[in-house]
């Protein structure tokens, strides 16, 4: 949607009508399942007779004070903490550099193969310990998620006390943001930072601090203490996704078209 009508919003979903009742629908969807899930919690912690030991981390959420906060809005904001939309884009940005560059997609179905073998039977897919022997597939996930960070800011935050960087005073009480889009590009800190590469996480036996602890080189999930609490369930999510959607479809362009061809599949049907 372009600028303008964004700005007027209302034309926007009389204009895109359907896809304005398509929106409406999946966030209906997404609460119908989500709902349940956060209420089942949110009772356990504020019941006296809570005793089952666990806490979630939704529970860190329920008990905290927002000023005119009722119920529902609560719940609200509590499913939308999942975070979806970050994943998903991930793993679009993802999908389409491997429609671009189809010898990094051929290099991923080699390794995917290497260890599970050719598509078996369309109800089996690649589970959580295949992953873990795919390095070159988590290369190709953190390269997605350096070159395309599906947000390209943190959440705003605040400085507790005085502090120097570089010359500059920052002042306690101020609000910052950190670039993240801009630190995956920087040519300091990436070889030729524009190319979409995933052979550069390989060094290093494959392994790479994306928490930021060791040093920040990119932070697409921010780094300290806010980090996304979510980073590795969307890890995993991107892995298991982009795998499984390459081990099945062969993702390609021809004649300007884009098509994607389940010859991979012709296995299965003989
Ligand atoms: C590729 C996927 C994702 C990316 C790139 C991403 C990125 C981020 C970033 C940059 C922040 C802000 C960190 C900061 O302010 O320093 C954040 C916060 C957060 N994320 Fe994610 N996220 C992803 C997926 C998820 C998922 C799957 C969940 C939940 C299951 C999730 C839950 C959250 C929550 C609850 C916060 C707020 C944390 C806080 O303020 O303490 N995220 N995420």
């Amino acid at each position: 949607m372009n600028i303008g009508l964004m700005k007027l919003p209302r034309l926007g979903r009389l204009l895109f009508i359907t896809r304005w009742k398509e929106l409406l629908q999946l966030r209906k969807d997404q609460e119908q399942t989500l709902f349940p899930l956060i209420k089942s919690r949110i009772e356990p912690v504020n019941s006296v007779t809570r005793n089952d030991g666990i806490v979630a981390y939704v529970d860190t959420l329920v008990n905290l004070e927002l000023p005119d906060e009722e119920g529902s809005k609560r719940m609200v904001e509590l499913q939308r903490d999942g975070n979806t939309d970050t994943t998903f884009t991930s793993l679009q940005w993802i999908m389409a550099n491997l429609v671009k560059h189809p010898h990094i997609q051929r290099k991923l179905y080699d390794e995917i193969v290497g260890v599970v073998g050719p598509p078996r039977e369309v109800e089996s897919d690649i589970n959580e310990e295949d992953l873990a022997k795919m390095p070159y597939l988590k290369a190709v996930v953190l390269e997605g998620l350096r070159r395309h960070p599906p947000g390209h800011f943190v959440l705003p935050h605040r400085v507790m006390k005085d502090v120097e960087v570089e010359g500059y005073t920052i002042r306690e009480g101020a609000t910052i943001n950190f670039m993240v889009g801009e630190m995956g590009l920087d040519p300091k800190g990436w070889d030729e930072p524009m190319e979409f590469k995933p052979e550069r996480f390989l060094g290093n036996g494959g392994v790479f601090d994306i928490s930021g602890s060791k040093g920040i080189k990119m932070m697409p999930f921010g780094a300290g203490r806010r980090i996304c609490p979510g980073s590795d369930l969307a890890m995993l999510h991107l892995e298991y996704f982009v795998a499984n959607l390459v081990w099945f479809l062969d993702w390609s362009v021809p004649n300007g078209v884009m098509l994607i061809l389940m010859r991979r599949l012709s296995s299965l049907w003989s």
